[in-house]
């Protein structure tokens, strides 16, 4: 069967919205909003706090204030998602799961039928505090889908690219990753689904995939000619669906690390010359990021390898393109990034974790190879540091708790990702405490639900605007797009790409609140918090 990448239906049957009007929940009353057809203006007061500190160590703390004017696009797209990697487990099991959420279906298991949910999601299965009720001062918590009218998932229209050629019926029983009496009820459909070729660089990723390879272009380094095809696939992708938006995810395989080489990936232009001339250390992943970022369609980067060397920020930011990475945080690093959260927050001193995963699906047997486990070591490492830093209390600039990551292939273990944790700290007087955790994540179940946040939180953010009245006294004229890195997307990501020169945050609490506390100013609202001085002050 040639090739296509065949599409969901994209319309859904009473569980989406792309037919529905947008039917907002709430309003916000307020001479700060407005609201019209098409736009939700909303002018918000940014306030933050300054601080300088004296000669003598003091610290001077100075409130400041920045007053932006947000504009949202109410018109939800019909929106469409090229998985990079969609024959993979991740891209067969949330192809397979958006289906069964669109046809609402119910399977049976041996604990009894099961319906499709959206668990594990931020943005369909997790809520937000609007306000408090008027009359019982009661919190008033919303589903987070609806603070602003975002892409249902239901109603994205799927695609992609893999280098195996497997349709993706026959990918999902290869990831063994779904219940059989699920996967007979949309075998038929993804059957009709086939990945388009994608482009192979064999140095990039592990020698044990070559067997999979048997669905690329030609052509075995970089070259305009992949760039080319790459944005053709797109455009015949959005015009044979009628899509009004792509989103790109790279859900294949971890890439080893690119080199940083001057002249080579350092700036824009280099590493469209570098492509150009076919050099060697150009990654297969950052090919699909410069098509992208030429194309004006969102990419976003699933895996931890350097996609995004320096000359494609530069490209990015030169062509007003959004991009986001990098490395779902699902499981274990989900853990992590809350557990080390707690612990240096509660004033334990945490002195060593020790992470050990063994895991059985492919990505386990790409990992098995040192190249490409290094750069899963260093997004996994690098999760704690933001957190250690911020405390001078419990650690002196430099100190951090020993860290170490392995990963281990077990076939047997298939999806289910094994990850036993030891946290052990310093507490009281001397004391010591020990934690043990022993987390079986079905890797694809818990990643799935990432890849849908990521694609409706990227697609909102581009239709999202702002300028600033008075920024340092200085007002933007126009509109802009916020900077092309989302780092808004970093709680779904273990390291958050961030514009060049800004800081890295891993909290996941600090995450999850920007991201909420983003989205509320966009209606006008102020950010969340828990001061409750309406239940103390009287
Ligand atoms: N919980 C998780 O599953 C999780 C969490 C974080 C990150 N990740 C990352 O997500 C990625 C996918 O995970 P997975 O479990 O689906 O892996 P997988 O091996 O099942 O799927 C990867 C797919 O990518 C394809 N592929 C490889 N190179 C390609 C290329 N150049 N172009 C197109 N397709 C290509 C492979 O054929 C395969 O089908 C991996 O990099 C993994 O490290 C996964
Ligand atoms: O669970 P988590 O730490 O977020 O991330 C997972 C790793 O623990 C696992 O080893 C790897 O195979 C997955 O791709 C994913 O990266």
């Amino acid at each position: 069967m040639a090739p296509h990448a065949d599409v969901g239906a994209g319309s859904s049957n009473g569980h989406g919205s792309i037919n529905a009007a947008n039917k907002d929940l709430f309003t916000v009353s307020s001479p700060n909003v407005t609201y019209t057809e098409n736009e939700i203006r909303s002018r918000y007061t940014y306030r933050t706090t300054s601080v300088e500190q004296s000669p003598d160590g003091k610290y001077v703390a100075t409130p400041k204030e920045t007053v932006y004017d947000f504009k949202v696009d109410r018109k939800v797209p019909k929106t469409g998602v090229m998985l990079v990697g969609w024959g993979g487990n991740n891209g067969s099991t949330v192809t397979a799961g958006i289906i069964a959420n669109r046809r609402g279906l119910v399977w049976d298991t041996r604990e009894g039928p099961r319906a499709a949910n959206y668990y594990g999601s931020v943005v369909m299965g997790s809520t937000m505090k609007l306000g408090t009720d008027a009359k019982t001062a009661k919190d008033v918590n919303i589903p987070f889908h609806d603070v602003l009218p975002m892409v249902h998932p239901n109603d994205l229209v799927i695609g992609g690219w893999d280098i195996s050629s497997m349709n993706l019926a026959d990918a999902m029983d290869r990831a063994a990753v779904l219940e059989p009496t699920l996967k007979a009820q949309v075998k038929k459909e993804m059957a009709e689904m086939v990945p388009l070729p994608s482009i192979y660089y064999p140095d990039f990723i592990a020698a044990n995939q070559e067997d999979r390879a048997d669905n690329v272009i030609k052509g075995s380094k970089a070259c305009p000619e992949h760039v080319e095809q790459i944005r053709k696939d797109v455009r015949e992708f959005k015009a044979k669906n009628a899509l009004d938006k792509v989103i790109v995810l790279w859900t294949a395989n971890t890439e080893r690390f690119a080199d940083l080489i001057p002249g080579v990936n350092d700036t824009a232009d280099n590493l469209l010359k570098a492509i150009e001339n076919g050099h060697e250390e150009v990654a297969p992943s950052t090919v699909f990021a410069v098509a992208c970022i030429l194309e004006g369609v969102p990419f976003i980067n699933g895996s931890p390898q350097n996609t995004f060397v320096p000359g494609a920020i530069d490209l990015a930011e030169k062509h007003n393109a959004f991009i986001g990475g990098d490395d779902f945080k699902s499981g274990q690093t989900k853990m992590k990034s809350a557990l080390v959260d707690f612990l240096i927050n509660a004033g334990i001193r945490l002195t060593s974790i020790a992470s050990y995963n063994h895991l059985g699906n492919n990505d386990g047997k790409n990992l098995s190879s040192q190249k490409q486990f290094r750069s899963k070591e260093i997004s996994k490492s690098n999760v704690v540091d933001d957190m250690v830093e911020a405390n001078t209390v419990l650690y002196k600039k430099g100190e951090h708790p020993d860290h170490t990551v392995v990963i281990k292939y077990m076939p047997a273990v298939g999806d289910n990702k094994r990850a036993l944790d030891e946290y052990y700290a310093e507490i009281f007087l001397g004391g010591h405490q020990t934690i043990s955790i022993f987390n079986v994540c079905e890797d694809s179940l818990l990643a799935s639900p990432l890849i849908i946040d990521l694609v409706v939180i990227a697609e909102m953010m581009s239709r999202i605007q702002w300028k600033a009245q008075s920024a340092d006294g200085v007002a933007t004229k126009d509109f802009k797009n916020f900077h092309s890195v989302l780092s808004v997307l970093s709680y779904m990501l273990k390291a958050p790409l961030t514009p060049p020169g800004t800081p890295v945050v891993n909290a996941l609490a600090k995450q999850r609140s920007a991201l909420t506390n983003i989205f509320r100013a966009c209606v006008g609202l102020e950010p969340e918090n828990d001061m409750t001085l309406e239940h103390k002050l009287f």
